[in-house]
């Protein structure tokens, strides 16, 4: 050894002794500390990172030490020895001395010693015999280095220790070597788990990412793959991954692809016997580097279309749709409404969030209806009017309660409709009504994909597919923040648009519909428009669109069979509002409407000789919404006394 590194030692160990005396430590009577089982079971469980990951090296150790009369010994950060390797006879004299699991080896308790020592002056030190502060300790040579973590905290010590007539100076290289290794294994395995997580978190990332992203090795194998890429390439992300981008794309393409060297976009064809689905126009490709400047990875995701380009790609694909037919109650004879159908049946069967636009009435339940019934979900479909809550009960509402999370709540708590909808659709309908702070909780379910009840701590996940509806125009809102631009984006990865009534060309099917509907309802064969009739209502703008057009003629063939006895609507039986300040009148769902609606009721309850469920049955309304609509019109309740009492 160095005189200088002898020095230094020797001066570690001149100070050790003076804090042995400090102390107060007898150097003729030990005081011994030791652990109870439990307690050294804690305290190994604290370490068991150590002991797990340097069972290799310390086996090692052993394997070198196994003939001789040595020891070795691990102690924690206090001093307490946690475990212990060796050979009798040896071993049974160590234990003479309480050099064994849950003895304590701090300076304070047994003077001068290597694990001791070695804590307190945080360096490697040898310890022998007579160098020892407690006389019982004389007959001992020890040799120990101290373990960090990966972040520099002092775990302990590993100490090898022998009888003194076989001390040997380069034992103490032997510790500091395998003490070293120790820590290595450690950071190795410290820097595994970081990586593991990073790993999980990129991968997470990546799949909710909610563009597809492909990442390829410099040969152009596929190492990482999201969902909404392996869609497109028509396999599974764990079957693309492994395979040569040559299997989708073209040789000049991959090559193109792959020698890259900055951010770029190509316009690579897939191959036609792909068996993906999309077709995608051109890609980003991006290469990752190394510490050297190499590319290493390249990342491939899809440019993102426009909107004119996202709706005309859907319509070029090979889908069997479903147009609506008269069978299914939904009449789309017009070119404008069923390039919309035609979009919806694309998407219905996908996971993919719909904001539905539109004026009042123009069918935008309807549409989500039948995106629901054929997107082939097993759960129910459960309808929302966002505008029909108060703001207070929005959240109960949507997300559920437990017992007792408010005043007034029910006993039992109370599932919302998230939960409802499970393994179904959502249709929240006036979305554009929602609170700011509605909005909020509802962009977190919609993130996390799970619910917490109200007062509960604990979340839910649900499978719940949401198509939104409103007759704003939304991001118009979001331009006057009244709605929050994240939820837009993500309420609208497809968007619809109905068109209004006036602009649509089969006015007079939905016409013929809604009458045949009528002469079931009166019980007559037919009802019919004259040709009068017929151009009064070509020549209005229905603001209040297909629900107004019904109404109007629910009251028009209702008055000519009812009042008039005859089946063929005359000009006199349609009665529309003055087009001069309507849309006012419309949105606010008063005036017009409500003469409209008691009208109707009136004639109703006439029919049914004031029948209320039969009633509410002819009105397509249920009995509940009827007695509401008595509340709402005293002269109908009236009426109905008149007519009962007749
Ligand atoms: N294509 C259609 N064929 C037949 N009936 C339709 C069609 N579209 C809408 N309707 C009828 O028109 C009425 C209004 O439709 P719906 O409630 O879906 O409109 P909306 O746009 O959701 O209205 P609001 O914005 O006021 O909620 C309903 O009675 C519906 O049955």
């Amino acid at each position: 050894m160095q005189f200088s590194k002898i020095k230094e030692e020797t001066i570690s160990l001149i100070r050790s002794w003076d804090r042995s005396k400090s102390f107060g430590v007898d150097p003729l009577y030990v005081d011994n500390d030791l652990l109870t089982g439990g307690e050294l079971e804690d305290r190994k469980d604290r370490l068991h990172d150590l002991f797990h990951t340097s069972s290799s090296v310390l086996d090692n150790l052993y394997k070198q030490l196994k003939d001789t009369p040595f020891m070795i010994l691990i102690s924690d950060a206090d001093g307490y020895i946690l475990k212990s390797w060796g050979n009798s006879p040896f071993i049974d004299r160590a234990r003479k001395v309480w050099l064994d699991a849950g003895a304590n080896w701090h300076e304070k308790v047994k003077g001068t010693n290597a694990i001791g020592t070695a804590l307190v002056e945080k360096k490697p030190i040898s310890v022998v015999g007579e160098q020892h502060y407690c006389q019982e300790n004389h007959f001992l040579c020890c040799y120990a280095a101290p373990l960090y973590s990966p972040t520099g905290e002092l775990l302990g010590v590993l100490d090898v220790s022998g009888d003194v007539r076989h001390h040997q100076a380069h034992t103490m290289g032997m510790v500091i070597a395998a003490a070293q290794a120790c820590q290595a294994h450690l950071l190795l395995e410290s820097a595994k788990r970081e990586l593991t997580l990073c790993i999980q978190e990129t991968d997470t990332i990546i799949d909710g990412y909610g563009q597809p992203l492909i990442s390829v090795d410099r040969d152009g194998m596929i190492t990482r793959i999201n969902q909404d890429a392996a869609r497109i390439l028509g396999l599974p992300s764990e079957k693309c991954i492994g395979q040569h981008l040559s299997r989708w794309f073209s040789q000049k393409d991959t090559d193109e692809i792959l020698s890259a060297k900055g951010p770029s976009f190509v316009e690579p064809k897939l191959k036609a016997d792909s068996s993906g689905g999309e077709k995608i126009k051109k890609w980003i490709v991006r290469p990752v580097r190394d510490q050297r400047d190499r590319v290493i990875r390249t990342v491939l995701s899809p440019k993102p279309l426009e909107r004119k380009e996202q709706i005309q790609k859907v319509n070029v694909q090979e889908v069997k749709e479903q147009s609506p037919t008269r069978e299914s109650g939904i009449i789309c004879n017009c070119p404008k409404a069923k390039e919309v159908f035609r979009l919806a049946s694309v998407v219905a069967p996908t996971d993919a969030t719909i904001l539905i636009q539109g004026e009042t009435g123009t069918g935008k339940e309807v549409i989500a209806q039948s995106i629901h019934r054929t997107s082939g979900r097993s759960g129910p479909l459960v309808v929302v009017n966002c505008a029909a809550i108060p703001e207070s009960l929005i959240e109960s509402e949507l997300f559920g309660y437990e017992k007792g999370a408010f005043t007034g709540a029910k006993s039992e708590g109370h599932q919302g409709k998230f939960e409802a909808a499970d393994g179904g659709t959502l249709f929240l309908d006036e979305i554009g009504e929602l609170s700011l702070a509605s909005q909020a909780a509802l962009l977190r379910v919609l993130e996390e994909k799970r619910v917490t009840r109200i007062g509960s701590h604990r979340s839910k996940p649900v499978n719940v597919r949401i198509i939104a509806a409103t007759n704003r125009t939304l991001s118009k809102e979001v331009e006057e923040n009244r709605f929050r631009a994240d939820l837009y984006y993500r309420l609208c990865e497809i968007e619809l648009f109905l068109p209004p009534l006036r602009e649509r060309s089969d006015l007079f099917d939905l016409a013929e519909h809604f009458l045949g509907q009528m002469a079931k309802e009166l019980g007559v064969p037919h009802i019919s428009l004259d040709q009068v009739a017929r151009e009064k209502i070509a020549g209005y703008s229905w603001p209040g669109n297909i629900r107004e057009l019904r109404q109007v003629l629910r009251q028009a063939a209702y008055q000519a069979c009812l009042l008039r006895r005859t089946s063929t609507i005359t000009v006199q039986d349609i009665s529309l509002p003055r087009e001069k300040g309507l849309h006012s009148t419309i949105h606010s769902k008063s005036g017009f409407w409500n003469q409209q609606e008691e009208e109707t009721i009136k004639m109703a309850i006439q029919k049914t000789r004031g029948n209320l469920s039969e009633a509410a049955r002819l009105l397509g309304i249920s009995r509940t919404t009827l007695y509401r609509k008595l509340n709402q019109y005293p002269q109908v309740r009236e009426m109905r006394k008149r007519v009962l009492k007749s």
